[in-house]
């Protein structure tokens, strides 16, 4: 496995409230959901991952680089779709995603070809005058992740981008999901074990802070093509309660 990001012995507390504790995952290119429920700390090592927090304890490295350390670096090798993404509404999403590029160094002249690659690989290529306020919820999660990726980096972080959806929203961004697959590492946090056997090779289940499974879907399933409701169970047993909400 060629690992991108590795975390070694992650720890993060909230006044006297423990969210991660001695968390180890190391990441290859590919989609790797992260399943947990309501609290499991998903956000958190989303958050600690994209630099969102600071580390506390343990150490993680993204290609080599430290995301203290090598900050600068770091910070642009990854691309974040918060869980409350929102652009201004009087934008165009060309000019949103201009400014992303912009803002995350991409020089000046890439800019343009940078951005077009970026629409093209989330279904917006045909939106791009379209303001954002006129965006649908589907498109509105697909322009958060081509601001993520205008500058191509190795890693995306994309937290519940399904959340809220209609199921061809879902359907249309599972698809742009899987296409960022084949060349990213893509973690993707999410309560919907749909979402997961529909675009993750990698699950990790993370319960109360701590990583309760981490393998292929293939081998938490048993199965060579896992369903929604054969993760289900396995999941259902290894938290020892109903499915998530
Ligand atoms: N800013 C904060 N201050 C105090 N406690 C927090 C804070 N943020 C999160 N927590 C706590 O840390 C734990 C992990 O929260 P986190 O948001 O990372 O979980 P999650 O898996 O993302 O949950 P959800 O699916 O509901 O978003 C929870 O117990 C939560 O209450």
């Amino acid at each position: 496995m060629n690992t991108v990001l590795r975390i070694n012995g992650v720890r993060h507390d909230y006044r006297g409230r423990t969210a991660l504790r001695d968390v180890d995952l190391a990441l290859p290119v590919g989609v790797t959901a992260l399943l947990g429920p309501n609290g499991a700390g998903k956000s958190t090592l989303l958050g600690l991952l994209s630099t969102v927090l600071s580390p506390q304890r343990g150490r993680v490295e993204l290609n080599g680089l430290d995301p203290v350390r090598d900050r600068r670096r770091y910070r642009e090798s990854i691309g974040f779709l918060p869980q409350r993404f929102t652009a201004p509404d009087q934008l165009t999403v060309a000019e949103f995603v201009t400014l992303s590029a912009w803002w995350r160094r991409v020089p000046r002249r890439e800019r343009g070809p940078a951005v077009e690659r970026a629409l093209e690989a989330t279904g917006l290529g045909e939106r791009a005058t379209s303001k954002v306020g006129e965006l649908s919820g589907g498109m509105l999660r697909r322009l958060g992740i081509a601001q993520a990726l205008v500058n191509e980096p190795p890693v995306l972080l994309l937290d519940e981008p399904t959340v809220g959806l209609d199921p061809r929203q879902r359907n249309a961004l599972r698809e742009v999901i899987t296409e960022l697959g084949a060349e990213h590492t893509v973690l993707l946090s999410t309560h919907l074990t749909e979402d997961v056997a529909a675009v993750a090779e990698r699950v990790v289940v993370l319960d109360e802070g701590r990583v309760v499974a981490d393998s292929t879907l293939a081998e938490l399933t048993g199965e060579e093509t896992s369903t929604a409701s054969s993760l289900e169970a396995v999941y259902e047993r290894l938290l020892g309660v109903g499915v998530p909400t």
